[in-house]
């Protein structure tokens, strides 16, 4: 376990440069009571093929570090850098998926959807992102669903699309905020595989954020854990490759260490 943050992502025992890098970042709220502070004093990086995973009791701004991350928030202190750029706005080098189902347009078919993401995010002409377009939704086995629209779909369907439309941009950084959360416990697993396979097979960057210890396993190759409110770094573990080979029954040793220090981070009252 190792409870300083570093600023250098280390994949087993090479260090890379990073791709991300929050220096000392705190992220507040105005609220009617003043200010919440919701994460506070956090630095971490990522290296290139990293996925790195938030976890963290609910409230304890995994979302909102997220969402900073995603250039949707500015911190109220510190810093987040992309390759050593100060991240200021939204781009398409980061992609998130959501847990919510309803991320995707009604009003476009599942091609259109992926299609149309491909022409903004990439100016791409239509038919070069029509074409890439299916080749992903084919990859997440929705190849006779191209001409579905969202409502048509279940959950997990309209999740696939959603991460689909995240990989055929390639961006430099995959956000996931709970992606297989609403999903039921089956889907939620074989997803986790299929996620883990496409980020295995293309190299993708990841930040994937959950309060799940065993989905944090599974798909992540280090893991941060937060204090509940506000969110401070408590502790990071590196995922060993073949503790997800064995399996949940092999998590065993990883996911005490984990829930010991989840349970037994201090409250913090808000700032
Ligand atoms: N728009 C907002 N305005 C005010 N407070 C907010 C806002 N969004 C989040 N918060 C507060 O910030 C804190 C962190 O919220 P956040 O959603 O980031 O937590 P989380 O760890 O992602 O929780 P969960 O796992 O339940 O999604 C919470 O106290 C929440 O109430």
């Amino acid at each position: 376990m190792n409870v300083a943050p570093r600023l250098t992502g280390l994949v087993g025992d090479t260090a890379l440069p990073s791709l991300l890098e929050l220096d000392h970042v705190s992220i507040s709220y105005p609220t009617p009571d003043g200010i919440l502070t919701a994460v506070e004093d956090v630095s971490f990086s990522i290296a290139a093929g990293e996925r790195l995973v938030l976890l963290g009791p609910s409230g304890c701004g995994k979302s909102t570090l997220l969402r900073a991350v995603g250039g949707f928030l500015k911190p109220s202190a510190g810093e987040i850098r992309m390759n050593g750029r100060r991240i200021g706005a939204p781009g398409p080098d980061r992609m998130t998926v959501f847990q919510e189902f309803d991320q995707l347009l009604p009003w476009r078919t599942v091609l259109g959807n992926v299609r149309y993401a491909l022409e903004r995010g990439k100016s791409m002409p239509r038919r070069d992102a029509e074409a890439i377009a299916r080749r992903w939704l084919e990859r997440v086995g929705l190849k006779n669903f191209v001409d579905a629209f969202p409502h048509t779909l279940s959950g997990g369907m309209k999740q696939r699309v959603a991460i689909a439309r995240a990989f055929a941009l390639e961006p430099a950084l995959l956000l996931m905020d709970e992606p297989f959360a609403a999903l039921d416990a089956l889907t939620r697993r074989q997803m986790q595989d299929e996620l883990l396979k496409l980020c295995e097979e293309t190299g993708n960057t990841a930040l994937f954020v959950t309060h799940g210890i065993d989905e944090a396993i599974r798909v992540g190759t280090r893991i941060l854990a937060l204090t509940p409110h506000p969110g401070r770094l408590a502790a990071t573990f590196d995922v060993p490759p073949d503790t997800r080979a064995r399996g949940s029954s092999g998590f065993g040793e990883l996911e005490r260490r984990i829930q010991e220090t989840v349970f037994s981070a201090p409250e913090i009252d808000h700032v």
